[in-house]
């Protein structure tokens, strides 16, 4: 398991925003989180990424726990998110948004940026090709000039995504990527978690598109107040009454099929 998030529970003062939630999820998995509003998801993210701790439970990657773990130990690991509200740098231009996206992973030091090094430019320069390749994958890579404010909502989103997979992550959270987004841009963003999967990226995904979830997720868990009311496969979940009446709604069933 890529994975494993065991007994989960988050107060907020009085608040339950997650009551003992468990999922586990498998490498290459595109595994989605789906419920009303305030069920509990971005908490989960925000738990998984150590932006807070969980009141109770754990959180293992790939064998290791994460909880207790600081935000940026977290991404060294291997995971990484986008938010619900972009978060991009509005004065730098695409590349520039990507390649700060790898600074995780980079290795020169202070020395070697003053006096640039042989090592420093060589870095340098893979840090550029590898940002190149991350925008051909999301289909920005003409752009690359363009301040990140310029962009259309939708390629804002995919830059977002780009920047998310500079840190190498093998495993990838991604917060409502379809927000805002027009029937052309969520068709593109379908294409791009595939080939983001094809990579061999594990994706867990936040989304209220339901098409769009029902068609990319693997398997998925229903939150509704912050617990589990099902988890499955797309036609498990459409088919399970308790998700159709607390989220789905019978209006929607038709839009499902
Ligand atoms: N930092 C926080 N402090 C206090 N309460 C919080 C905090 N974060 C979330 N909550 C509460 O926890 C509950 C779950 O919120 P959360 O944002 O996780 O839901 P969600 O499923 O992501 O909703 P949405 O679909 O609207 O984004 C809500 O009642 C929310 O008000």
């Amino acid at each position: 398991m890529v994975l494993e998030v065991r007994g989960i529970t988050k107060r907020f003062g009085g608040i339950q925003a997650l009551t003992d939630v468990t999922f586990q999820v498998g490498k290459g998995e595109v595994f989605g989180l789906i419920g009303p509003n305030g069920a509990g998801k971005t908490t989960m993210f925000n738990i998984i990424t150590s932006m807070f701790p969980p009141t109770m439970g754990e959180v293992i990657f790939m064998g290791k726990k994460l909880t207790g773990l600081k935000p940026h130990e977290v991404t060294e690991a291997g995971v990484c998110r986008t938010f619900q509200n972009i978060r991009l740098f509005p004065e730098m231009t695409v590349l520039e948004n990507v390649t700060v996206g790898q600074h995780c992973r980079t290795k020169s030091g202070v020395w070697s940026s003053v006096f640039r090094t042989g090592a420093q430019k060589q870095e340098e320069k893979s840090i550029r090709e590898k940002a190149l390749e991350l925008l051909r994958l999301v289909g920005l890579e003409e752009l690359q000039d363009t301040f990140a404010d310029n962009l259309a909502y939708g390629q804002q989103r995919r830059l977002e995504i780009a920047r998310a997979l500079a840190s190498d992550p093998k495993l990838l959270l991604l917060d409502e990527p379809a927000a805002g987004m027009n029937e052309s841009e969520t068709k593109d963003l379908f294409d791009l978690i595939q080939n983001i999967k094809k990579l061999g990226i594990t994706v867990l995904l936040i989304e209220h598109d339901m098409p769009l979830v029902m068609r990319i997720c693997d398997r998925l868990i229903v939150l509704n107040f912050g617990k589990e009311i099902a988890q499955g496969t797309p036609e498990e979940i459409k088919n399970n009454p308790e998700v159709i009446e607390a989220y789905l709604g019978r209006e929607e069933e038709e839009d499902l099929a």
